[in-house]
């Protein structure tokens, strides 16, 4: 079912992408540097993102490098959306692990200065990226892992739970969790239903009511992570576990690419991109039919 909503994100957002890529002022595309390394590696780098291709394993590693603490502006997730599309269409790509290069830091969430003093065309814009970076994390037909290197606090930790594996370091300083409700903010319902999804319902009732960080051991302990390794085994750890999640078949499995074939599939689109730009009630508008969502990899 994460096949439908790839493909209907995809349809949703290969246009805007494009366009985004021709005229955007964020960046986009033009920004991005492929260049060649040994042993079947490519690179390509943004000045907010750094993708490292191992074409022997059909691993990427998809860094972020946003400093100080990889907010989630509107060109972050901009780059982010195009990084992983690119992925997407790469046949080669089977997994992506995502992590940070900074510090301490896997993501602070929403960039705090996109939400204050702009205009509704703006906020608009800004949230339909927010949206984008969820439908195709979450949605995608590759195997996602968050190495989770750093405190993870809001939009960062929904990034992580739109992986399909949480590998966070064992730092007790490191915190993770949907704290909107800390903030003066009502987490949207499709936040809401990733959290569910992951720790089932009583637990994302408190995380949500009372708006709490866990440490690493405490998400350990509710399930908000599958697994706690120390920090400088964070990225070997999520290269083994995805080699263990690749070895599983896929859906054309015999005698095929594990990646999903698109002349399979119903590409009935479930998930519909809502136009926000000129409605700040309807910001938590993403129509989410949760039957689409339940059977990821
Ligand atoms: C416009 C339309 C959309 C509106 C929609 C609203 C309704 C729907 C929903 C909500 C969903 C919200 C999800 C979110 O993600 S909201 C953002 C929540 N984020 C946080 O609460 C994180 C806040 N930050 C921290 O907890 C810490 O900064 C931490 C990440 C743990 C790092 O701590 P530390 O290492 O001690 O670093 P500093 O606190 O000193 O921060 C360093 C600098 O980074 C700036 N910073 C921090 N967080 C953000 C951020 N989210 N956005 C932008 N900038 C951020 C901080 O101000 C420091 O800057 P400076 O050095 O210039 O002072």
């Amino acid at each position: 079912m994460a096949t439908l909503l790839k493909h209907s994100a995809k349809y949703a957002l290969s246009g805007r992408l494009a366009r985004l890529c021709v005229h955007s002022r964020h960046g986009g595309l033009q920004c991005l540097q492929p260049c060649l390394l040994p042993h079947q590696r490519s690179a390509s780098t943004g000045s907010k993102i750094l993708v490292e291709m191992d074409n022997s394993t059909g691993i990427a590693v998809l860094t972020m490098k946003s400093p100080p603490v990889n907010s989630l502006s509107l060109d972050f997730l901009t780059e982010f959306s195009i990084s992983l599309e690119k992925l997407e269409l790469d046949r080669g790509c089977r997994g992506v692990i995502l992590t940070s290069a900074l510090p301490k830091i896997f993501s602070a969430g929403l960039d705090i200065m996109e939400m204050c003093g702009k205009s509704p065309e703006h906020c608009g814009e800004f949230w339909k990226a927010v949206q984008e970076m969820w439908l195709r994390l979450y949605g995608s037909s590759m195997i996602t892992i968050a190495a989770i290197n750093g405190s993870s606090p809001a939009g960062g930790c929904l990034m992580a739970l739109a992986c399909d594996y949480r590998i966070m370091a064992e730092n007790p300083k490191y915190s993770i969790g949907l704290n909107e409700t800390q903030l003066g903010i009502v987490a949207p319902f499709w936040f809401k239903d990733t959290l569910v999804n992951t720790v089932g319902n009583r637990v994302a009732e408190l995380s949500l009511q009372l708006g709490l960080l866990y440490s690493a051991p405490d998400a350990l302990r509710t399930g908000l992570v599958d697994l706690l390794v120390p920090e400088d085994k964070v990225l070997s750890t999520a290269s083994q576990t995805m080699t263990q999640w690749l070895a599983i078949p896929g859906e054309n499995a015999i005698g095929s690419n594990p990646r999903v074939s698109s002349s399979k599939v119903d590409l009935t689109p479930k998930v519909h991109m809502v136009d926000l730009s000129h409605s700040s009630e309807s910001m938590c508008s993403l129509n989410w039919i949760p039957w689409t969502c339940s059977n990821r990899a």
